[in-house]
């Protein structure tokens, strides 16, 4: 049975590689030339671990293509895997999402299930089915069906391959069991409702994620005020399974491709249908405020960052990715650099990328230890295992002022301390104040 996917990023190219592995022939469909050429040469065109390996190891099943024809015309599952990013208004830009749409209606010759995995407003599989209908060239029945994503990037293969669930939005039962047989090999529990219920679920998750992470924000934020520490508060509040132990380490807040879009697009649907999602508007609003967190800190040291030297640690939106979507590297260097500052930054597979969007504005060290010197400010924006491990300790004469200020609460503050930095992190108390 062919399987096609439309979309070659984190959430395509890790669900059409992970159905190869689990025995399936796959079709990997994208516009992108570039992508393509460089997977037809085994390479990755995202840096997600585990992946590069899966395609090496699946490549007699797996296809890549820029040909939509070739792609949908005799495939049996089409999986749409194209992005949908925020409009101006917050709300969803399902132009992508359409386009396969009216792609599958001129091409497809067999009946077939068309699989919706991006992440889309509720209501968008029934306008998928229409436009499909409307444009259909052939008598084929083609059924959609929403089949919303979870992974998380940094972990896409292990999320995909051992994932909590999977849910099926369905309205027939034909195309239940097309999708629980492409998922049989899998053994991941299955939630199976309608299509407006799996589309919501999506969102519902998510945004439960976002408003987590802004709860222990703005704990953390009370803390400093307060004179209480996050960590020792969050280890208290996790330890009770109703609350549980993740998503609650309080930083500079959420980026990424996911949170900051999705939270902004569930808020529009409810405006939309007059209803005002309160408590997604304050997870909002919340971030907005905590990715600026540690400039609002610098003031207390310096008025204006006017000819300082700057490192900052990590660019990516977190660790494990080179993804820089919504980062919040990306709101503070601009800040710093209109400022006077002169930026050095490192960041272990994230500087490719940042080089594209500031090729002259920033300087892109080698190490950690180059970054620091002559520093007058270090700034921390991602919890990177090396940042993490790195002996601040040793290296701190490198810098002209051992100022740290982490957005990741990567150091104890004992050991920050004891080693004689000047260190502000986010939500803890300092030792002995
Ligand atoms: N990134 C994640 O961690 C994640 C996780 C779960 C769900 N999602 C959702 O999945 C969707 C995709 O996200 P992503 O991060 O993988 O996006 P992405 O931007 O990394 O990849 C999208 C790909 O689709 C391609 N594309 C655009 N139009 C196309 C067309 N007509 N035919 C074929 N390919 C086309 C683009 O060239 C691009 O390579 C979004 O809706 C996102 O919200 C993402
Ligand atoms: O306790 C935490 C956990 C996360 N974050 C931040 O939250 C953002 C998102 O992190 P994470 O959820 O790990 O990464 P994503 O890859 O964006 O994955 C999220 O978004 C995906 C896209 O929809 C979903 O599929 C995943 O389930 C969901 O976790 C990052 O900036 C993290 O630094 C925190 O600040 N504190």
């Amino acid at each position: 049975m062919k399987i096609s996917v439309a979309g070659t990023g984190y959430v395509g190219l890790v669900t059409a590689v992970c159905l190869a592995e689990r025995g399936n022939n796959v079709t990997c469909l994208d516009i992108d030339e570039e992508k393509i050429s460089q997977m037809n040469k085994g390479i990755a065109p995202i840096f997600e671990p585990g992946l590069e390996e899966l395609m090496k190891k699946n490549k007699d099943n797996i296809t890549y293509t820029t040909d939509y024809t070739k792609a949908y015309s005799d495939a049996r599952i089409i999986i749409i895997g194209v992005g949908t990013p925020e409009k101006k208004d917050g709300s969803a830009n399902l132009n992508f999402v359409y386009e396969v749409a009216r792609q599958i209606a001129q091409t497809v010759e067999n009946d077939c299930v068309v699989i919706v995995k991006s992440t889309v407003p509720v209501g968008t599989n029934d306008k998928v089915e229409q436009i499909i209908n409307i444009n259909k060239k052939n008598n084929v029945l083609i059924e959609v069906v929403s089949n919303p994503e979870f992974l998380s990037q940094g972990t896409a293969v292990n999320d995909t391959l051992n994932a909590a669930r999977i849910v099926l939005g369905v309205e027939s039962e034909n195309a239940e069991n097309v999708l629980k047989k492409m998922y049989n090999d899998f053994n991941i529990p299955f939630v199976v409702t309608d299509r407006r219920s799996a589309e919501m679920i999506k969102y519902a998750a998510n945004d439960f994620l976002a408003l987590k992470i802004s709860y222990i924000n703005e704990m953390a934020n009370l803390c400093e005020i307060v004179g209480a520490n996050i960590d020792d508060v969050a280890t208290g509040m996790g330890m009770d399974p109703r609350i549980g132990n993740r998503f609650l380490n309080a930083g500079i807040g959420y980026g990424g491709s996911c949170f900051p879009k999705d939270t902004k697009a569930l808020h529009w649907l409810a405006s939309f249908n007059d209803y005002e999602l309160k408590t997604v508007k304050a997870a909002i609003e919340v971030n907005e405020n905590q990715k600026i967190k540690l400039i609002k800190k610098s003031r207390k040291y310096y008025d204006t960052f006017n000819g300082l030297n700057i490192a900052v640690l990590g660019l990516t939106f977190k660790p494990g990715t080179d993804d820089l979507r919504d980062a919040p590297s990306l709101v503070n260097i601009p800040l710093l650099i209109e400022d006077g500052a002169h930026v050095k930054a490192w960041d272990p597979v994230g500087a490719e990328n940042f080089k594209k969007l500031f090729p002259d504005e920033i300087y892109y060290c080698d190490s950690i230890q180059d970054t620091l010197i002559d520093a007058d400010i270090c700034f921390i924006f991602t919890e990177w295992a090396e940042i993490k491990n790195f002996p601040l300790y040793k290296y701190k004469e490198l810098m002209k002022n051992p100022l740290i200020l982490d957005g990741r609460n990567c150091y104890s503050l004992t050991e920050a301390e004891e080693a004689g930095l000047v260190y502000e992190s986010i939500g803890r108390r300092k030792v002995n104040s």
